[in-house]
């Protein structure tokens, strides 16, 4: 069994929509196994700042599928839920990106394990800390723990706990 890391975002409403139909559709494949999900955060848009707020999280899963299978299922599922590619960093109804996959360092011409952006991403680090704070990230051989605590405060006060009330947590 392999154990894969995946990031959720989205930023087009109903976002919450978009991001439960992305998790049981992840849940309901017989290769995937879904171990633990993150909060969902509220967050400002990073590299292109003229678009709405993102919802972001992040699921933990063991899978028996190759990274590759597992990036075509991802593809699939941003296909489904009516995912257009524009603008680079854009908008979209949802984004499903391939954190880690097992130990993995590599560099394939479609995908890059762990995943290149992953590092500098308060959107990805303050989540991915919730569920695996000791996970080692194989390109920079440190925990999540310390690479999010190495994110500058104004990356790390652009992501709050969302709640379904609205009423913010952090
Ligand atoms: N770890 C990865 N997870 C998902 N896609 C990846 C990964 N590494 C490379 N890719 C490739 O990146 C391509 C572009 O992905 P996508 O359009 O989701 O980028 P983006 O969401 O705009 O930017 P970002 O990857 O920074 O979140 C995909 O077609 C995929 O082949
Ligand atoms: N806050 C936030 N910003 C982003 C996100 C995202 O998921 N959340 N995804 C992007 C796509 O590459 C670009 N910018």
């Amino acid at each position: 069994m392999n154990k894969a890391y995946v990031a959720l975002g989205t930023n087009i409403e109903p976002r919450i929509e978009y991001l439960n139909s992305a998790i049981a559709s992840l849940d309901k494949n017989n290769d995937i196994a879904i171990q633990n999900k993150s909060s969902i955060y509220e967050t400002a848009p990073v590299g292109y700042a003229d678009q709405a707020d993102f919802l972001n999280m992040v699921v933990g899963l063991d899978t028996s599928l190759s990274s590759i299978e597992l990036l075509d299922i991802c593809q699939e599922i941003e296909k489904q839920l009516g995912r257009k590619r524009g603008i680079r960093f854009g908008p979209r109804t949802i984004d499903l990106d391939i954190l880690m996959y097992n130990y993995e360092n590599s560099k394939m011409e479609r995908l890059i394990i762990p995943h290149p952006r992953m590092q500098k991403r308060a959107f990805v680090l303050i989540p991915l800390n919730e569920i695996a704070p000791n996970l080692i990230i194989p390109s920079t051989d440190e925990p999540v723990v310390d690479l999010m605590n190495k994110l500058p405060e104004s990356d790390k006060k652009d992501v709050t706990k969302w709640t379904q009330s609205g009423l913010a947590e952090e």
